[in-house]
């Protein structure tokens, strides 16, 4: 089966989804700041919203991949099983009696069960056989096993480059489980078979939302408080040997919690236009690293200079354009946090938005741009809109 990325913007053919479960239930006011969520979400209506958007997607002819389900398939095949159980076995703060309790529970689950236990984790108290020093001591709002909430932004643990996928290195110390399973996934399941990973997760942190395809061959780094400048030289150096790109543009971004990744301040919503943040988009630069022309060269350097300008000459267009929300700062400012400018193109001049950014997507719309409105107002509290809730593994070429 063929699976091939080259852009943000050719037809969408198939994507990965991931509906928000009981993962989502375990947020409380305790934890919610460290499990990287603003809120607590009202979870059946966030489920609801999902259904939306999955359902928008597929009434365009998209195939829909559950994660859940590609988890629950993969863990069929032993090796899989094996793998999976030992990384969360292999934490070391279970220590040897309670890492024999976990894995005597684990043992006994079906394939869909240990899927939903792999999402949801499990809490002190749901652990029935648990003994020993450290599970003495745990607090009983401790978990055993961590939950992954942000699975639903199935974007930032894979990224397709051409037909190979990136499997990423996440900076958050809440987020990094989340790559065994895409990982898992994309070497095991039957699916996928002869697929090749051009990054995993042992390297330096780089993370999907933060990887921009805005050409054949040419891609966007953000480098930021997710992605580090040495997880885009590496993702260059590796997409250059292997010949999926000739151009990295890498890209500053704010550390900070609103703009934690390149695709919340910018996405493409045409093969020539991105809907930009308005209080960002005449500061942002980029750096140009370029593949030597010896494959075995150094990359070269040079910059920075202006984004757009960067872009344009990397993609070979007279202009790289700005949809022009034409937004007063404030309202910029509140439709950014509520992740206006992260829309998810699944074709040419055609992209699927929250409805609650109104004055972005009218004008998107006064620009041509045909916007699918999905409800959000549950999803958005883990800070994340439609580009960043779907993994595209199919793309038509963009034209
Ligand atoms: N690409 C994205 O911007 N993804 C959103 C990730 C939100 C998630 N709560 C996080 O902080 O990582």
């Amino acid at each position: 089966m063929e699976h091939r990325v080259d852009s943000e913007v050719g037809i969408l053919g198939t994507v990965v989804l991931h509906r928000p479960g009981a993962e989502l239930a375990r947020l409380t006011p305790r934890n919610n700041d460290s499990l990287l969520f603003d809120g607590i979400p009202w979870v059946q209506r966030a489920q609801e919203e999902h259904d939306i958007f999955a359902g928008a997607l597929r009434s365009r002819g998209v195939e829909v991949l559950y994660l859940a389900d590609l988890i629950a398939e993969v863990l069929t095949i032993p090796a899989a099983r094996t793998e999976l159980t030992e990384s969360v076995l292999s934490e070391v703060r279970l220590g040897d009696t309670l890492r024999a309790a976990v894995a005597e529970h684990l043992a006994g689950l079906s394939p869909a069960g240990l899927a939903t236990t792999l999402m949801a984790g499990v809490a002190h108290d749901e652990l029935k056989t648990g003994s020993g020093l450290v599970y003495a001591l745990m607090d009983q709002h401790d978990f055993v096993i961590d939950p992954l909430p942000n699975l639903l932004f199935t974007r930032d643990s894979a990224v397709w480059i051409g037909d190979r996928v990136a499997v990423t290195s996440l900076a958050m110390p809440a987020r990094r489980r989340e790559t065994t399973l895409t990982a898992a996934i994309y070497r095991h399941h039957p699916r996928f078979a002869g697929t090749e990973l051009v990054y995993d997760p042992a390297l330096e942190y780089l993370e999907g939302g933060d990887v921009l395809a805005l050409a054949p061959g040419v891609l966007a780094v953000g480098v930021g408080e997710r992605t580090r400048p040495a997880g885009a030289e590496r993702l260059a150096r590796r997409c250059f040997a292997l010949g999926l790109a000739h151009t990295v543009l890498v890209v500053p971004i704010a550390q900070e919690r609103a703009t934690m990744h390149l695709d919340t301040v910018c996405t493409m919503v045409d093969v020539d236009a991105v809907v930009m943040y308005p209080n960002v988009a005449d500061a942002l630069t980029a750096w140009t690293v370029s593949a030597a022309s010896d494959p075995t060269g150094e990359p070269r350097i040079s910059g920075p200079e202006p984004f757009l300008t960067a872009a344009a000459k990397a993609m070979h267009i007279d202009t790289l354009r700005i949809i022009d929300t034409g937004l007063d700062p404030v309202t910029a400012e509140r439709e950014q946090w509520d992740d206006g400018n992260n829309t998810l193109a699944i074709a040419p001049r055609v992209a699927v938005a929250y409805e609650r950014n109104v004055e972005t997507n009218a004008q998107l719309e006064r620009a041509g741009i045909e916007v699918i409105r999905i409800p959000g107002s549950e999803l958005g509290s883990g800070r994340g809109g439609p580009r960043c809730m779907s993994c595209p593994v199919l793309r038509a070429p963009a034209r």
